[in-house]
């Protein structure tokens, strides 16, 4: 279990009258366990936000916490970045370029299986299988290279890339964006049973809001780098306390809103028996 916290994060670009502020000063906490959906509109600041989250971005003023503790420091040796990579994955939307066209999907996985979590291959491969049957893919995919499989199928992959290393802590940038809606509610499920399962964290950056109330417990809402609300997901959607919020809630509750709700939750049934990853699972995480 993993705990996050961002204090008074900011991050600039460019320099003199051209700067821009794309985080200021941000305050979220991240609890062990608890999943926290992140909206807002286009160039809010949430992909900013959680590259420094992940230490992809170093912010300008103000610091990130792990368990409590400022994560600078530990950026700084290799072993403290590969202990933290272990530990907290970020997932992003573009998966085009993320995987080495040279080599399958099945090598991709291993490397961090056995990089940062140190499993022998066939460790490994037994991890990667079980990994894959918890999202509902088709092993025989893995040997395939990324341009044989779909946009769709390459995202889950880079999901499972992920998972493989059992994080405590996730951060999801737009995993679902490019999914079929069908496909959006399976894969929602997988991430919120994975959590469930291992009591991992989970920063869930969105436009969709959907997608994002469905798999959240806790809300987030940015509006030109600055964080306007928080706080329990279903409170949030019910009584929007910023004028930003019950903006974005209309926005989104046009036309077609409740049917797309409906179409995302319909594809949420587990597409495997409960069963068959949560026993494994649990008993990675203890390792
Ligand atoms: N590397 C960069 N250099 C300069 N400006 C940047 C950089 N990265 C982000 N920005 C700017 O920071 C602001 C916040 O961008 P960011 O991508 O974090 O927003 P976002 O809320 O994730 O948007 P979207 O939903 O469109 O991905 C935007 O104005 C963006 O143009």
């Amino acid at each position: 279990m993993t705990a996050l916290a961002a204090e008074r994060l900011t991050r600039r670009f460019g320099h003199g009258r051209r700067a821009h502020t794309a985080v200021d000063a941000v305050d979220v906490e991240f609890p062990a366990g608890s999943r926290t959906g992140i909206v807002g509109e286009s160039g809010s600041g949430k992909s900013t936000l959680g590259l420094m989250l992940v230490g992809l971005d170093r912010p300008n003023g103000g610091r990130v916490l792990v368990d409590g503790d400022d994560l600078a420091p530990r950026m700084r040796t290799q072993a403290g970045r590969r202990a933290f990579r272990r530990e907290v994955q970020l997932i992003a939307q573009d998966t085009s370029s993320s995987f080495d066209p040279l080599r399958t999907l099945r090598d991709a996985l291993r490397t961090p299986a056995r990089q940062l979590v140190g499993l022998s291959i066939d460790e490994a491969d037994a991890r990667i299988a079980e990994t894959l049957g918890m999202l509902g893919i088709d092993p025989a995919f893995a040997d395939r290279y990324p341009h044989e499989v779909s946009g769709g199928q390459r995202q889950r992959f880079a999901i499972a890339r992920a998972l493989v290393v059992r994080p405590g802590f996730v951060v999801c940038d737009e995993v679902v964006s490019a999914l079929d809606v069908s496909v959006q509610g399976q894969v929602l499920n997988s991430l919120k049973r994975y959590c469930a399962q291992t009591g991992a964290g989970l920063a869930f950056i969105s436009h969709g809001l959907p997608a994002t109330a469905f798999i959240s417990d806790r809300l987030v809402v940015m509006y030109r780098g600055v964080v306007v609300e928080q706080g329990p997901t279903e409170r949030v959607i019910a009584e929007p306390e910023h004028p930003y919020t019950r903006h974005l809630l209309n926005a989104h509750r046009g036309p077609g809103f409740e049917e797309h709700r409906a179409e995302v939750l319909a594809g949420s049934e587990p597409l495997v028996p409960a069963s068959e990853p949560s026993a494994g699972i649990a008993r990675e995480v203890t390792r």
